[in-house]
């Protein structure tokens, strides 16, 4: 099917690279012009793994195209996925802005039945509101539906989870519409949920602020487990054997950042709140949130005291691995805090040195995870990157001036590093 993405970001490219990889004839836009050409040109503007290769094997097969026109896409495409950004207000509430110039720009080149899918993550009601505002815009009066289909790939494993998903949620009441979607996500043999527009929306703020309340209990049983001498690593455990509770999203940290979790648990009190709900247990998440770095903030300087002109390892700036995203990224927040409390912090990430650059350019960026130890007052793990663990820490230790390792995402044998005579310390245990 002739498809296009309306937004060429993490999640418009990777899924037009996805359908493409699946047999559809994909059209990709942005209005970026500049992201457009680098695209042209196969070079994709982020850190995902396996998507570059799987742009370019489409592209090449001539399944996946990229372009600047919407109006070119309204023309050649049946289905019309927005994928553009929601971005917070000052406020914490949803700014639709994008959403709405593009349901205006597709209104006013509407001239036959189009399926337009939100797959932005957006307030319970914007499809209504994208379906009146085509509506009041389209000249033609061509008959049309509005579909939400929400997504729920993570960065880092985005293409795994875009082939494999564990739902498809089509919110939709127009049997056109959903048979059309049918056929769009026919090829990925997924559990696929038909729900009204409204349910469907909720679904997406709904699961990711359940997500996030999800590591924020975790992290606050961390901190009792700090006061009480347990392991959060063998309660995490425990609990996690219980089917119904599961053990993913108990890995207790420094807090969860990103592009979407704070801003998605943000819009969702907004949201509850215009609707009436006060959401007390998702501000309460929201504010675990923020004390468990600086939980962990306190317990440096309880060890090495003033961080004033102390020398201050960091790995890890990405606000998770496998990725270059900083977008609220923890790892930055405590670089931040570092540099603030007049800290010189030598930093590596595998993937994310060029963009925490831009941010923040008094990071001294090493050229390799042992580096960042040289002359190190200590040294803090802030991004789960696995390859954290294989550094050659005795190497490491020795160019350190005390063998200090603060672990934020419990990544470390804590064991190992012991027996190496560092004085290691991890979260919630
Ligand atoms: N990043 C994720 O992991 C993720 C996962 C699920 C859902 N989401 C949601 O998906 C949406 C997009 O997020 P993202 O991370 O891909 O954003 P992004 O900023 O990476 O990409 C958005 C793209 O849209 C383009 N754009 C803006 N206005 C446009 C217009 N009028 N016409 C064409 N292109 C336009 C921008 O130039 C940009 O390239 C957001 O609502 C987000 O909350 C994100
Ligand atoms: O047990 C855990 C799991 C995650 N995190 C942190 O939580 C944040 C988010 O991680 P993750 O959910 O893996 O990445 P995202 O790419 O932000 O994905 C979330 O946000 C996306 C955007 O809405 C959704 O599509 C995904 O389903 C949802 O998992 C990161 O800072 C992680 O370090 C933890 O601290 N402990």
């Amino acid at each position: 099917m002739k498809l296009a993405i309306i937004g060429s970001g993490y999640v418009g490219l990777t899924t037009g690279a996805c359908f493409a990889e699946v047999g559809h004839d994909v059209l990709c836009v942005d209005s970026d012009q500049a992201k457009v050409k680098s695209l042209r040109g196969g070079s994709v503007p982020f850190y995902e793994p396996g998507l570059e290769a799987m742009i370019s094997r489409n592209a090449a097969l001539g399944r996946l195209r990229f372009g600047e026109s919407v109006a070119e896409a309204v023309e050649n495409c049946l289905a019309l996925f927005i994928a553009v950004p929601t971005p917070p207000h000052a406020d914490g509430s949803v700014d639709l802005h994008y959403v709405e110039k593009v349901a205006r720009e597709i209104a006013g080149s509407l001239r036959e039945y189009r399926v337009i899918v939100d797959k932005s993550t957006v307030p319970v009601r914007t499809g209504e509101k994208v379906a009146q505002t085509i509506e009041r815009y389209s000249k033609q009066k061509a008959e049309f539906d509005v579909v939400s289909n929400p997504e729920f790939l993570r960065e880092g494993s985005a293409i795994a989870d875009l082939m494999n998903p564990d739902r498809i949620v089509i919110g939709s009441s127009s049997e056109r519409a959903t048979a059309i979607m049918k056929e769009v996500y026919g090829p990925f043999r997924t559990p696929m949920l038909i729900t009204d527009l409204n349910s469907a929306e909720l679904i997406k703020h709904a699961s990711n602020s359940f997500l996030a309340l999800k590591i924020s209990y975790i992290n606050m049983i961390a901190q009792i487990c700090e006061a009480s001498n347990a392991d959060v690593l063998l309660v995490a455990e425990g609990m996690g054997l219980d089917r119904r509770i599961g053990r993913s999203f108990l890995q207790a940290g420094v807090g969860w950042g990103g592009s979407c979790f704070p801003k998605d648990v943000s819009a969702f009190i907004r949201i509850a709140e215009e609707l009436g709900c006060e959401f007390r247990l998702l501000k309460e998440a929201a504010s675990i949130n923020e004390e468990q770095r600086e939980h962990f903030l306190k317990k440096i300087r309880e060890e090495i005291w003033l961080l004033r002109d102390k020398t201050i390892g960091l790995l890890g700036l990405a606000f998770k691995n496998n990725t270059d995203d900083t977008r609220q990224s923890v790892a930055m927040a405590l670089a931040e805090s570092f540099l603030k409390e007049g800290a010189v912090v030598r930093a590596f990430d595998p993937k994310a040195m060029a963009k925490a650059e831009q941010l923040l350019p008094k990071l001294q960026l090493c050229s390799c995870g042992e580096d960042v130890a040289a002359g190190a007052d200590c040294v803090v793990v802030a991004t789960e990157w696995e390859e954290f663990r294989d550094l050659d820490w005795l190497a490491m230790k020795k160019r350190m001036l005390s063998p200090l390792v603060f672990d934020g995402r419990n990544l470390l044998d804590r064991e190992k590093m012991a027996a190496w005579g560092f004085s290691y310390r991890g979260v919630g245990r």
